[in-house]
């Protein structure tokens, strides 16, 4: 059976920035590629550790390879590969060793703005049925400082606590590279790189996993795909190189798709709504989803991916950051602007009113 094609477009009332292109949200055969643009691969350590030249050096190149495309590819960022291994290798276990009993217990709802917990196969989103399961964590699923209202319980959030030790490491990982990678987003586009490190400091996050089973025939001449077309909502997502490819991501240019090609131990870095938004659109919220990947190993093989997304908690105010020309967009409450944008995925019962507490 096939089912009829479903576009961005059909959506559009939930976008709160500016998207005027057209996509279909899974893959087709009229989609074109464009084989031969090559996505930037750069070198983080010199804006780490070097002086600053190096560092203006490196915010010129991600900065402009950002605003051509919204995705840059980093080496040099100092994090053990030895976890990025253990990430997939957990990620796998846990989706092929917790009972479908136990994964329901933690189905996804909403805390404060992410829709945090785990969402079965095709349930992704509500808009289109992708053959991945996925399972989400903020920051209040992770035993790390952050004000609480009630005691932590590690029991609340994993079906098993070892999970939370472990990918606990990813995530503080992760979290030693937010204001580094933001700092040099701002200074790649000519604004204060510091104006953002006050509010990264202990900000949320949404770890997510991703595993794509293995497709059957059936599945393949449905035309169903692995992951739907879609823009991250965040500010910008750091996610480790796969081991077996399929990401695909929008050239505004062109209106083709670029295959992803990340080196392993390479972290893939992309942004999002909140960030085209704080930047006056000067950096894209582009998008991408995951399709067949080249070696057609999806009739073998499952697949999984683990990205962090990078937030801001809940009572911030998202306005226009100064030096970026006449604001485009009125200062918004992050909840409010990230559910109204993912009631497209969850629901409109999902979005949050801005004048409503972010409760949990
Ligand atoms: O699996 C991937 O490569 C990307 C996943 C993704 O785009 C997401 O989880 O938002
Ligand atoms: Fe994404």
């Amino acid at each position: 059976m096939t089912r009829p094609r479903a576009f961005n477009r059909d959506f559009k009332k939930y976008d709160q920035v500016r998207k005027a292109h057209t996509y279909g949200l899974a893959e087709h055969e009229s989609d074109e590629f464009d084989e031969d643009y090559e996505i930037a691969t750069l070198d983080l350590e010199p804006f780490l550790r070097g002086d600053a030249s190096d560092r203006e050096r490196f915010a010129v190149e991600f900065g402009a390879a950002l605003q051509e495309i919204g995705f840059a590819v980093l080496t040099g960022h100092g994090v053990d590969p030895a976890l990025y291994q253990d990430a997939h290798d957990d990620t796998l276990d846990l989706f092929e060793s917790t009972s479908p009993e136990q994964k329901m217990r933690f189905r996804a709802e909403r805390h404060g703005s992410v829709s945090q917990g785990y969402f079965p196969i095709e349930q992704t989103s509500e808009i289109h049925p992708d053959l991945v399961e996925g399972w989400v964590w903020c920051r209040r699923a992770f035993d790390v400082p952050q004000r609480r209202t009630s005691a932590f319980r590690v029991e609340d959030y994993w079906p098993v606590a070892g999970y939370e030790q472990r990918f606990r490491r990813l995530v503080l990982a992760h979290e030693a590279l937010f204001r580094p990678i933001a700092q040099a987003m701002l200074q790649g586009i000519g604004c204060d790189p510091h104006l953002l490190d006050d509010r990264l400091t202990g900000t949320n996050f949404g770890l997510r996993l991703n595993y794509y089973p293995r497709m059957t025939e059936d599945q393949v001449r449905s035309g169903a795909g692995r992951l739907l077309g879609h823009e991250d909502v965040d500010l910008f997502t750091i996610l480790p190189a796969t081991r077996i490819d399929g990401l695909q991501v929008w050239n505004h240019r062109s209106g083709k798709w670029v295959r992803m090609r990340a080196p392993t131990g390479s972290v893939v870095i992309n942004t999002g709504d909140y960030m085209q938004r704080l930047t006056n659109d000067r950096l894209p919220s582009t998008t991408h989803r995951v399709g067949k990947p080249s070696d057609g190993s999806h009739l073998t093989t499952a697949r999984v991916s683990f990205p962090t997304n990078v937030y801001l908690w809940e009572d911030e105010i998202l306005a226009v950051l100064p030096g970026l020309g006449p604001p485009r967009y009125e200062p918004i409450q992050a909840i409010a602007f990230h559910t109204l944008s993912t009631a497209k995925f969850y629901g409109d019962d999902y979005a949050v009113d801005a004048t409503t507490k972010g409760a949990e």
